[in-house]
């Protein structure tokens, strides 16, 4: 099935019937946005979250994508990631080791995942640190308007909260400008110890990703997508508007049962 798809400026909403559907039509949108990167600068620097998301993505590492795919060209970032032990059932990195990463012959030493050794603010300025190593040699590409990195691809999942990353409502994490990478101690999601790409990175992307599933998540979507008053402008998943880049929502339909349809 064809997904509904509403289009608002640089903003495309895509509606799925089933978490199938959903989960084909965001590998073909990867592998799109795979196809532009290499084009456009030979890698593909791709940032991930953690929850539902990673199964979601599931398909890539079947046919006809895994074949599709040159992986050796795939760079492995979070975008947040819970201050655990990597082999932590709460870690992101594993978590995405484990149901995604380890199906596709990425190379290991592509995954960059924060230093579990250290606290919250140093595993925060020691990952802005490999990034902007990485931004000097253009592994990862700079904003065209800013210094900030730009992301090939941007995964972000979305709470029923409207967090995005680790991006809380009312956080003071959100108003955080300078730093690309920043850490909270205070988690309203358990655990209380995270880092996060702050507005200022994920805005700067080329390409964000936001997938959002089941009926919890719909106030949050209606918060973040539809025109509404003063209510919505405490949601982080709102915040999300890349400057330059395209952003794209992968929803099914319960998700999006509160949705005004705008085109
Ligand atoms: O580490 C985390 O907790 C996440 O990165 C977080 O931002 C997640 O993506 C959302 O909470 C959505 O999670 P679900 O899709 O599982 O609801």
């Amino acid at each position: 099935m064809v997904p509904e798809v509403l289009i608002k400026d640089r903003m495309e909403v895509r509606i799925h019937e089933s978490l199938e559907e959903l989960s084909i039509d965001l590998a073909d949108q990867i592998e799109e946005l795979y196809e532009q990167s290499i084009k456009d600068h030979g890698v593909f620097a791709v940032a991930l979250s953690g929850g539902s998301i990673i199964s979601l993505m599931r398909k890539l590492s079947e046919a006809p994508y895994n074949k599709m795919i040159d992986w050796s060209k795939w760079y492995i970032f979070w975008a947040d990631e819970r201050v655990v032990a990597k082999n932590h059932v709460d870690s992101n990195y594993k978590l995405a080791k484990d149901h995604l990463l380890t199906k596709l012959p990425i190379v290991p030493s592509h995954f960059y995942s924060i230093n579990d050794s250290v606290t919250a603010e140093e595993a925060a300025s020691e990952y802005e640190f490999v990034i902007r190593q990485l931004v000097k040699t253009r592994t990862i590409n700079v904003s065209d308007i800013s210094d900030c990195p730009k992301f090939d691809l941007i995964l972000l999942g979305v709470g029923p909260d409207g967090h995005v990353a680790s991006l809380f409502p009312n956080h003071p994490a959100l108003e955080e400008k300078s730093e690309w990478v920043t850490f909270i101690t205070n988690s309203p999601k358990p655990p209380l110890e995270r880092i996060t790409f702050t507005l200022p990175v994920i805005n700067s992307a080329a390409n964000v990703i936001v997938v959002a599933t089941g009926g919890v998540k719909a106030e949050a979507v209606h918060m973040a997508i539809d025109d509404m008053g003063p209510e919505c402008q405490d949601s982080p998943a709102r915040m999300i508007q890349p400057s330059v880049g395209k952003l794209m929502w992968f929803l099914d339909d319960e998700a999006a049962s509160k949705l005004t349809r705008f085109s």
